[in-house]
């Protein structure tokens, strides 16, 4: 019997609860079990529909994992042998090469054991939706209304100039967040518009009247993804699976009524200044008629009216003008906060079958999420710290409107792809032990990209690999875009103890117990709950500002974010149902209080952006807000779904992907500089996840050490010496033993993780040419402005998707990042055919040398492959293309005369037996 079979084995197991009663728990399923990959809650048996996880952990196989772990410390025992067998045994005639080669080789270790270190338990997750939607939102004596019981989420959207990011990019975006399926009254979206633009703001109205019928489409067909462009741009057969007679209908309807959508945004443009220009035109003329009537035809200089810009209601645009004004531009603006789509009601709506509209939604629910349209203000002497202020912005005000205790953050061009995706998150959230989980980062995907290349095999390489390594220790850290948060954990409070679930989360800041119905308060008690809610009032407005309503929404916040007390060990659950209630109406008072939360001047003398919230000062923000949550204690999960959660736009080229690698070695930089340090003591972290983060605040200064190593062979060629006096057998087993078990490494881990040996292969490429250009330049940027202050790091990445002509596949700008790793190529190709010639020319113990040198050399050459492909296929854009390749030229010859003059043996002034000095 299947059952009892799998009782006795949990028993033999030494479970904790192996000895439990069983047949309290109805059937036990030895096939269940077999079937959720062993993963069980301590008990191994088939629980009531409240005591089934919401989320698996998968394991990696031991067949796998063993040897993998076992090679690993087998290579650090190599590797320190090999160190140790190095500095032993100097080159006594190239004491400088021997020198200059073990540091690095000693870096190098201490960065792969930084690297590998954080891998040794990967893990793999699925979430469970059907649980998730059994407990939470089917009728039951519980919910006898089957009315969604899942706790709110707010999405923020940013974006900060409609010139470089384009509207309709983040219309798309904005309308995949709104047909995503999470229940309505839940789900709201905030929109972030850093320019206080105008087209913003309009194609955000336009978005709001085109989702009512596009989210109606997508739940009634079933529509993914939920982005109109990547929908009618997918190349697969949209009818598949589709058996709605009226579905050809409603899609060619659809795609009509998207293709009118596009041109008006296309159009908004000319309407708003076709629009502004005739409400100008008609002040100019009240002014003339009251001009006349104070003075008639008298030759008085006419009054002036300023050209501004105009909305529809006829009032006056509040954030930026497009003719310069003052208290009109980009970095000096008013707040503006308008509720583009009220929040909805608790009742499902039906739609009707719509005459003028040409689509049947009877039956389809027709509610469409909260939309809301916030700038923030922004004045000068006020810093606005770019994303990362304009997400704390988005924070506030949305706390003050609907306070949802999630809230999920996306770049203006990373849409939805899979509807369920928020669901997914909310399982990792919600099941057991989620409590202390701060966020749920999902990989990053892209579309588009170079396809026959790809600088893809780099971020495979980060997202299957490194994030599920992390997954099993605390965490992945947080990467920007797709993640989502707990409100709690973001506003700087310690997670719950583990194991103990009483208490619950930030005990300390709500110590306040409940009050109790029946007993009455004395007065001595009531002065001292008094005396306490002052304190903790103090503490907050110093934490949080001034606002009474947001500070009033933490503690609403905390409650919802709780888990469902569905069982005896959770101990500070909520009740079945807390969330069914329909929500307060959003008011105008709700309003001006989001209003006040983003005024430039709010975050004066609070904890904003070094305590709570995103933090500030670094241009990779990302890293450093996850590390400090992590630094509390919280866990953070890693979320795969069936199908990408979320997709953006990919780098396309070279040099934005050189760039991009800068702006992220810069922020590394800056992490490792900073109060965070990884190196620093705080007793929240793991060790191996303190590694991990130390891992990555190095990595760019592993750059110098590549740098230097990449020119040692050209060294090692003129000079006819190399790193090791003699190529013993010693050193070659040495040599080679290491590089079989890298490579052996190498496949296992792709075999857990399922890359593909060229994602393995171009990410160490990535490693040379990365280093030896961004991230070189990161790490003299990031050193400057800490030593002197001065800032020259970059802008954001370019992306297919930025409104930009040079942004195409092999479309190349010249950067003086390309000069190193060119020079390093060249003086290498200069030094193989140096090193040939000598080969042919010189008696047997040179030759071995040489022999290792020239190995050495290709071992770098076939490194920077990827960049020289680049170069060659690429079409250039840039204007100097022949002072990049002058000057990486002259390096090179002027390393290689240098070369030449300095290490010639004398008495033998031949080179390459053809060139004689005298
Ligand atoms: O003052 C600003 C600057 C940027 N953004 C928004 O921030 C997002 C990312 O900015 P972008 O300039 O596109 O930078 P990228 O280099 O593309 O961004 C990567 O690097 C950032 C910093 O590490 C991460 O936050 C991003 O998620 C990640 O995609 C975009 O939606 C922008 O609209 C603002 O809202 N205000
Ligand atoms: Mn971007």
């Amino acid at each position: 019997m299947p059952s009892l079979q799998s009782a006795s084995n949990v028993k033999a197991n030494g479970s904790p609860n192996g000895d439990r009663d069983l047949a309290k728990y109805g059937r036990g399923s030895a096939v269940w079990l077999k079937e959720h990959g062993g993963e069980d809650d301590g008990n191994g048996l088939i629980r009531s529909k409240q005591d089934r996880p919401l989320s698996r952990k998968i394991n990696v196989s031991v067949a796998i994992l063993a040897p993998y772990r076992l090679l690993i410390f087998f290579r650090i025992v190599v590797l320190g042998m090999y160190l140790a067998w190095r500095i032993k045994n100097r080159n006594e005639d190239a004491i400088w090469l021997w020198g200059m080669s073990v540091i690095c080789e000693i870096w190098f270790t201490f960065s792969w054991l930084l690297e590998q270190l954080p891998k040794l338990s990967p893990v793999k997750r699925t979430a469970e939706l059907a649980v998730l939607i059994d407990k939470f939102e089917t009728v039951s004596p519980q919910n006898p209304l089957g009315r969604p019981d899942l706790p709110g989420i707010d999405v923020f959207i940013t974006t900060a100039d409609p010139d470089k990011e384009p509207p309709l990019v983040m219309a798309n975006t904005v309308l995949s967040v709104l047909a995503a399926d999470y229940p309505v009254e839940n789900l709201a979206c905030y929109l972030s518009d850093d320019a206080g633009s105008i087209l913003t703001f309009e194609t955000m109205a336009e978005v709001a009247s085109f989702a009512t019928v596009w989210v109606p489409f997508c739940r009634k067909h079933n529509i993914e993804p939920r982005g109109p462009e990547s929908y009618f741009s997918l190349k697969k057969d949209p009818y598949r699976n589709k058996m709605r007679p009226d579905f050809v209908k409603d899609r060619r309807r659809m795609k009509r009524e998207y293709d009118e959508f596009k041109v008006r945004i296309n159009a908004l443009l000319d309407t708003v200044r076709w629009r502004s220009d005739a409400y100008t035109a008609r002040e100019e003329s009240r002014a003339l008629r009251r001009h006349r009537e104070l003075y008639g035809d008298e030759p008085i200089e006419r009054p002036k009216v300023p050209k501004a810009i105009w909305m529809a209601d006829g009032s006056h645009w509040p954030g930026t003008w497009m003719n310069s004004s003052p208290h009109h531009t980009y970095s000096n603006h008013a707040a503006i906060v308008q509720v583009m789509l009220k929040s909805p009601s608790n009742e499902s709506v039906q739609g009707k079958n719509e005459e003028s509209r040409c689509l049947d939604l009877s039956g389809v629910d027709v509610r469409l999420p909260m939309l809301v349209y916030v700038a923030r203000e922004k004045r000068p002497g006020y810093e606005d710290n770019e994303k990362a202020g304009a997400m704390n912005a988005l924070v506030r005000a949305s706390a003050v409107v609907s306070n949802g205790p999630f809230f999920l953050n996306l770049d203006y061009d990373n849409y939805v792809c899979n509807s369920r995706a928020f669901r997914e998150g909310m399982c990792y959230m919600m099941d057991r032990g989620g409590e202390r989980v701060c966020f749920v980062q999902f990989p990053r995907r892209f579309d588009g990209g170079d396809p026959s290349d790809g600088y893809a095999g780099y971020t495979n390489v980060v997202f299957e690999v490194n994030m599920r390594a992390l997954d099993g220790i605390q965490g992945p850290v947080y990467l920007g875009s797709g993640c989502l948060f707990r409100r709690m954990a973001l506003y700087g409070f310690d997670p719950p103890p583990p194991q103990e679930r009483h208490g619950g989360c930030c005990r300390c800041c709500f110590p306040r117990k409940p009050k109790n119905p029946g007993g009455v308060d004395s007065d001595e008690e009531r002065q001292d709950s008094r005396r306490e809610d002052e304190k903790i009032l103090s503490t907050y407005q110093k934490r949080f500002g001034n606002s009474a309503s947001l500070i009033d929404s933490i503690p609403m916040a905390e409650f919802q974010r709780r888990p469902l007390a569905d069982h005896p060990t959770v101990k500070d659950g909520r009740p079945w149902g807390a969330l069914t209630t329909p929500h307060d109406p959003v008011t105008q008072s709700m309003v001006a209080d989001a209003v006040s939360v983003i005024a430039c001047s709010y975050e004066d003398k609070t904890q904003w952006g070094r305590r709570v919230g995103w933090i500030y000062g670094s241009v990779t923000e990302d890293i450093v807000t996850g590390y400090r949550m992590h630094n509390r204690g919280w866990r953070s999960v890693y979320c795969v779904t069936n199908g990408d959660a979320f997709r953006g736009t990919a780098v396309i080229n070279l040099t934005d992907r050189l760039n991009q690698i800068l702006r992220r070695a810069t922020g590394f930089v800056e992490f490792f500089f900073s109060r965070n340090n990884p190196l620093f003591i705080t007793p929240g972290m793991k060790i191996l996840q303190r590694i991990a983060y130390l891992n990555l605040s190095t990595f760019p200064f592993t750059s110098l050490f590549v740098t230097v190593y990449c020119l040692l062979p050209v060294l090692c060629l003129f000079s006819g010496q190399f790193i090791v006096q003699t190529l013993s057998v010693t050193f070659l087993a040495y040599i080679l033993i290491l590089t079989v078990t890298r490579c052996i490494l190498a496949i296992l881990e792709i075999r857990w993780s399922g890359i593909q040996l060229v994602d393995w292969w171009r990410n160490e490429q990535w490693w040379v040419i990365g280093g030896t250009s961004a991230c070189l330049a990161a790490l003299f940027q990031g050193v400057l402005k800490v030593t002197t202050g001065v800032d020259v790091s970059s802008n954001g990445t370019k992306t297919s998707a930025d409104g930009d002509e040079s942004s195409e596949p092999h479309g190349l700008k010249w950067t003086w990042l390309m000069i190193p790793p060119i020079t390093i190529m060249l003086v290498n190709l200069i030094a193989i055919a140096v090193g040939v010639s000598r080969t042919i020319n010189s008696s047997s113990p040179e030759w071995s040398k040489l022999l290792g040198g020239l190995v050495f050399s290709v071992w770098v050459l076939i490194h920077l492959y990827p960049l020289a492909k680049g170069l060659m296929w690429s079409r250039s854009g840039g204007k100097t293309p022949t002072v990049v390749f002058i000057w990486s030229g002259l390096i090179a010859i002027t390393i290689s005369l240098l070369g030449v003059v300095l290490h010639t043996p004398s008495g033998d002034h031949r080179i390459g037996g053809s060139i004689t000095f005298p």
